[in-house]
């Protein structure tokens, strides 16, 4: 593994026979928060059509992480194109192809191409919970309301 410093969480990831060529998913500015994946396929997605677009990559996330993959906005506004899963959870054991779930939401058809970037996927912490099981909840403020109890969507 190269150093990853001190801003950096290594991640292990093993190309596939149908990644070869491909570059691997990049941040494409200092600041982002996600980075780019390419599709290891030409596909078209048809207009209400799921798919899962191969990467052409394997991954081993250390233990404690977990990768998100996220839909790029740009795709979303102009295409209709998203994720039905957002954010699709890439868990720390998995050893299989990182797979790419598109919906695509729009009224025309969405060709891809081997090498376009078409989600993005962002490295988290996962905090395990334990539960503590109990009779009684402490009453608070909100109590049960849910589900808009505080009002519509006009401002306050
Ligand atoms: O967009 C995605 C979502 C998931 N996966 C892979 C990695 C993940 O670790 C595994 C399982 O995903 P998830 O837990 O969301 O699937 P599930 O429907 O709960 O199935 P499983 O029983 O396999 O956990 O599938 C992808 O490649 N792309």
């Amino acid at each position: 593994m190269p150093d990853a410093g001190p801003d950096r969480v290594g991640v292990q990831i093993k190309r596939l026979a149908h990644g070869e060529g491909l570059a691997l998913p990049s941040y494409a500015t200092s600041g982002a928060a996600g980075m780019d994946v390419l599709s290891a396929e030409d596909v078209t997605i048809t207009p209400g059509m799921r798919y899962p677009v191969e990467t052409g990559f394997a991954l081993a996330i250390p233990q404690g992480y977990e990768i998100q993959v996220r839909p790029r906005s740009g795709l979303a506004l102009k295409h209709g194109i998203t994720l039905p899963n957002t954010p699709g959870t890439i868990d720390s054991d998995y050893r299989g192809e990182l797979k790419i779930l598109l919906i695509n939401h729009g009224d025309a058809d969405f060709p891809i191409a081997r090498g376009d970037r078409i989600a993005q996927l962002v490295l988290a912490p996962v905090t395990l919970a334990v539960w503590g099981e109990v009779g009684e909840l402490d009453d608070t403020a909100r109590g049960s309301g849910g589900f808009g109890s505080t009002g519509g969507h006009a401002g306050l």
